[in-house]
Parts: structure tokens; sequence; C-alpha cells
């Protein structure tokens, strides 16, 4: 993405200012910062819910799709509660953009490589606000997206079970090799999950960037200390 630029209706100050960011394939590239930072408005565009007002997002070419589809997870599940388990992950294949990519005994395989297969029969209101977030994912995902994009998926759940889904989704991501994008506030779920940390400012820049995926275990805690400061000076405070 190159020298992005979003202003909303009523607002003084633009989101977005001549915003640069790169993904690299296979990457989880987590986007910290503050509320207000413009992470979810990068998100819907990059999912192609709104649009950028300047600049470009600049797509790898892969078998001649120049659009690719992305599989976006939001802070609740949004199941549709006549349907079950499964058939909320079958849902994805009725639409014509994911039609061809979708497959049903892919969406079991998922289900059952992810250890959701005892849930399948069950309706969204019989599940626990875990386990209706990991079926979204297992959603977006089975629509096989070239990008499956996070908007604070685990900010609603207790930090029990907060972990456990951390956890979850960091195999999950390895295992598929998926390209993820994931925004959240809190500092230690980044450290957690990201190959590489992009630290929003206001007014929508990238501050800094740390890549995570090479630093070893002595080397985390001062590591943190040095994001934490650094989110300090741009006025962020980290939940
Ligand atoms: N559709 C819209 N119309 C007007 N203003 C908007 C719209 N969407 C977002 N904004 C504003 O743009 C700014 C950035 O919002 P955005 O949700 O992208 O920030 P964020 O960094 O994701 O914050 P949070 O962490 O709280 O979700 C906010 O001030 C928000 O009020």
């Amino acid at each position: 993405m190159t020298s992005a630029h979003k202003s909303f209706a009523g607002r003084r100050e633009p989101v977005l200012q001549g915003l640069d960011l790169d993904v690299p394939t296979g990457e989880f590239l987590v986007l910290l910062g503050s509320s207000g930072s413009g992470k979810s408005t990068l998100l819907r565009i990059i999912a192609g819910l709104d649009h950028l007002d300047r600049g470009e997002i600049d797509w790898p070419s892969v078998d001649g799709d120049t659009r690719p589809h992305t599989g976006v997870v939001f802070q609740q599940p949004y199941l549709m509660p006549w349907l079950t388990v499964r058939e909320n992950i079958a849902f994805g294949g009725r639409f014509k953009n994911h039609r061809e990519r979708f497959d049903i005994a892919y969406a079991d395989e998922l289900l059952a490589r992810f250890g959701l297969s005892g849930l399948a029969g069950y309706y969204p209101d019989q599940l626990s606000g875990g386990q209706a977030q990991r079926v979204a994912v297992i959603r977006a995902v089975a629509v096989r997206p070239r990008l499956l994009l996070l908007d604070e998926p685990f900010s609603a759940l207790d930090p029990a079970t907060r972990s456990d889904l951390q956890s979850w989704l960091g195999d999950l991501a390895r295992d598929l090799a998926f390209t993820t994008v994931l925004v959240t506030h809190d500092l230690d779920e980044a450290l957690r999950l990201a190959d590489r940390i992009a630290l929003f400012g206001r007014g929508g820049t990238v501050r800094q960037q740390w890549r995570i995926a090479d630093v070893n275990q002595d080397e985390r805690a001062p590591l943190r200390t040095e994001i934490l400061e650094h989110y300090r000076d741009s006025s962020l405070t980290p939940s």
C-alpha cells in the first residue's frame, strides 16, 4: 500500500495521511496502536469494505487474480443464529465470488484439524464466546482467502479464553501458512503472534516497525520495553 489517504466527512483530520505499508506473503503482521489511529479503517479498506481517497493497494498478481479474496474476522463473531456451525461455515460457499474456492470437505477438514468437529451441529447460542470466535475464524479461512484480516478478534473475551485463542490462532496461521493482518491494542498479544509489528500513530501513519520473528526469548523483554516507550512517545497507551 503506497501513499494511502483517507478522510471522512465531518472530521478535521484525515484518518490516513500518506500511509505506506508492505505485507509480504506468508507474514503475520500486527497493527498496534491506540483508539482512533486508523487501524480498523485500514483493515476495512484492504478488505474492500471501504475505499481510499488517494493512494494505491498494489496486490501481487497470482493466477491473474489482481484483487484477491480476503477473509475478515471482527470483534464479534457475527454468526447466523438460525444456522449450525457447519452451515455457518458452508454459507460462504453460497456467494458467487467465493463459490469456486469453497469446498465443503475442506471446511470439515478445518473443523477437525483445529479441534472443532464436536461443535459442527451446534447453533451459535450454544457456543461460548471463545468457541464462536473460533468458528468465525474457520468461516473466514474456509473460502481460502489470500489474506486473513482480524480486527481485535479477542478483545471481548476473558483473559484465559483470550490466551487460549491467541495460541490457537498462532498455530492455525502457521499451519495454513496464511498471510495475516491482525489489529490490536494489546502489546503482549502482538508480541505473541507477530512476525512483524507496525505501530500506528495518530493521523494514520506507521511510526515504527519491528521484526519479531527472529527475536529470541532473552531479547523479548527489552524489546517489549522499547516498543512500550515508542507507544508512550506517540501519546498512545496500550490497554
Ligand atoms: N465511517 C466513518 N465516518 C466518520 N468517521 C469515521 C468513520 N469510520 C471511522 N471514523 C473515524 O476515524 C478515526 C479512525 O477510526 P478507526 O476505527 O480506523 O481507528 P482504530 O485505530 O481502529 O480505533 P479502535 O482501536 O478504537 O478501533 C476515528 O476517529 C473514527 O471516529
